[in-house]
């Protein structure tokens, strides 16, 4: 075994989805389930559970491997893992057809995949029809792994997650829930896997995959936006009808789970991730420092506001996360949270005008970008757009829910504060040339206060 996991740890910090950039991983086995690869003879499936002691707190990864014999391998070098023993060579699982198959039947099936120390039990969601398939991995700077599976009648893509939290995830939990409830603005809900592990303080349960519908040759809300934004093609239309689709999703929410008055321990908790969030970027992000005065006065306005009732909601929201779509309209993915907010905080329920600092934040980063790469640009057009698509959305939004905001409302305010800040610290960790654009927003969200 210890070979395994040396080959592992040598490969995992060159992929994407791994946490500990620029450090080695010391990784501790935690446990294996195996898949059979009912019609490939060459092909065994593994799936390793290892956590990484050199982060703090410790990250569980979940690394499924194909193994086959070396000269039986004909896959691309590039989805090689290494050759822990001679003669095998070991593949990245979501890119090898063997695993891709065995995943999707096991998470649509009624069935229990075991190993040594853990077991992995698929959930269907709904019936899926069999029919010819061909998987592919969702190419793209993703924290988790996705597989589509092509198909003439349902195509679904299936995501594989990387890091592992205790828990059913909530973007199965919310997305599924949505979709059983009839939304439109969600894809349909297939099945998922649900881990089951031993690891050292107990048996602990998480999710390991979800499939849903995939929806072919559709873009994305930033790529639309950007290219409004760049055309100057005012984007108010489409921005109303992606506010209203906003409040029917966070209406849905509302009615399929619990919801709360704010306790003054709420407020204390979201007051503490703001300060917390804010302290973590001054450490990252010197610039954020001649800031902070004033971040701080308006998170204590905000403390002193009245805020609306707690509820679940998206969490991570972006034009990257909706997809258009030409009947449904827009359709809202990836219920997961912000990847940066730890998975226990996640789930609580929160406010839903977080959801709208998002998306309002979104606006404001088509026109960032539009600038990042043509300085030259007329430095009025775009941020006139973003403000019309910004008051557009707002206004979409308040039709639909009832929920009459003002953008200069201070719990919005401090939301798109609080969201600036955090993608200060993401850009600076992942895309530093991008950084100017979240310490412009906060500047400008700051004048607007004065
Ligand atoms: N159901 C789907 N139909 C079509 N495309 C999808 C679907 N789900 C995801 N995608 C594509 O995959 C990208 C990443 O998906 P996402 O769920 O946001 O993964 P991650 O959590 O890794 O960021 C999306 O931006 C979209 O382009
Ligand atoms: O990977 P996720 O989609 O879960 O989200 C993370 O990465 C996003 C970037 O891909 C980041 O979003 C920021 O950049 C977007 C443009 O690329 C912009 O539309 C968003 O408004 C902006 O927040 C997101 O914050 C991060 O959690």
């Amino acid at each position: 075994m210890d070979s395994t996991l040396a080959c592992l740890a040598a490969w995992m910090p060159r992929q994407r989805w791994y946490a500990g950039k620029g450090r080695p991983p010391s990784l501790r086995l935690v446990g294996w389930w195996d898949l059979s690869a009912h019609d490939d003879a060459n092909a065994r499936i593994r799936t390793f559970l290892v956590a990484d002691e050199a982060a703090l707190p410790v990250v569980r990864y979940q690394v499924p491997v194909v193994m086959r014999p070396t000269e039986a391998v004909d896959a691309p070098e590039a989805t090689w893992i290494g050759s822990p023993e001679p003669g095998v060579t070991f593949i990245d699982g979501p890119t090898d057809p063997a695993y891709a198959r065995a995943l999707l039947s096991l998470a649509t099936g009624d069935r229990t995949a075991t190993g040594p120390q853990m077991t992995a039990t698929g959930h269907p969601a709904a019936h899926l029809e069999e029919e010819v398939r061909t998987a592919e991995v969702l190419s793209g700077e993703q924290s988790n792994t996705s597989i589509i599976h092509r198909a003439a009648h349902t195509p679904v893509i299936c995501k594989v997650f990387r890091q592992l939290s205790p828990g059913l995830n909530p973007d199965i939990e919310l997305a599924t829930a949505l979709a059983q409830a009839g939304s439109r603005h969600v894809p349909a809900s297939y099945g998922w896997v649900e881990g089951r592990w031993n690891d050292g303080g107990g048996e602990a349960t998480g999710s390991l995959a979800f499939v849903q519908e995939f929806l072919p040759d559709v873009e994305d809300a930033w790529r639309v936006a950007l290219r409004a934004a760049a055309r100057g093609d005012d984007f108010s239309e489409p921005a109303g009808r992606l506010g209203e689709a906003t409040a029917e999703v966070h209406l849905l929410l509302a009615d399929l789970f619990p919801t709360r008055e704010n306790s003054s321990a709420d407020r204390e908790a979201t007051a503490a991730t703001w300060h917390r969030r804010l302290t973590i970027a001054l450490a990252e992000v010197p610039a954020i420092a001649e800031r902070a005065a004033g971040i701080e006065a308006v998170y204590r306005r905000a403390a002193d506001a009245a805020w609306p009732r707690r509820q679940r909601i998206h969490g991570d929201y972006h034009l990257g996360q909706v997809l258009h779509h030409a009947e449904r309209g827009w359709v809202l993915l990836d219920f997961e949270g912000e990847p940066l907010r730890p998975m226990r905080e996640r789930i609580e329920p929160d406010l839903a005008i977080r959801d709208v600092a998002g998306m309002l934040r979104s606006f404001d980063y088509v026109a960032g970008s539009l600038r990042r790469d043509d300085p030259e640009r007329s430095p009025d057009g775009v941020p006139a757009w973003a403000a019309r698509a910004r008051a557009a959305f707002v206004a979409g939004y308040g039709a639909r829910s009832g929920v009459v905001l003002d953008q200069r409302d201070p719990v919005l305010t401090a939301m798109e504060l609080d969201k600036a800040v955090y993608e200060a610290i993401y850009e600076s960790r992942n895309r530093p040339t991008w950084v100017a654009i979240p310490l412009r927003a906060i500047s400008r969200l700051l004048e607007s206060t004065d």
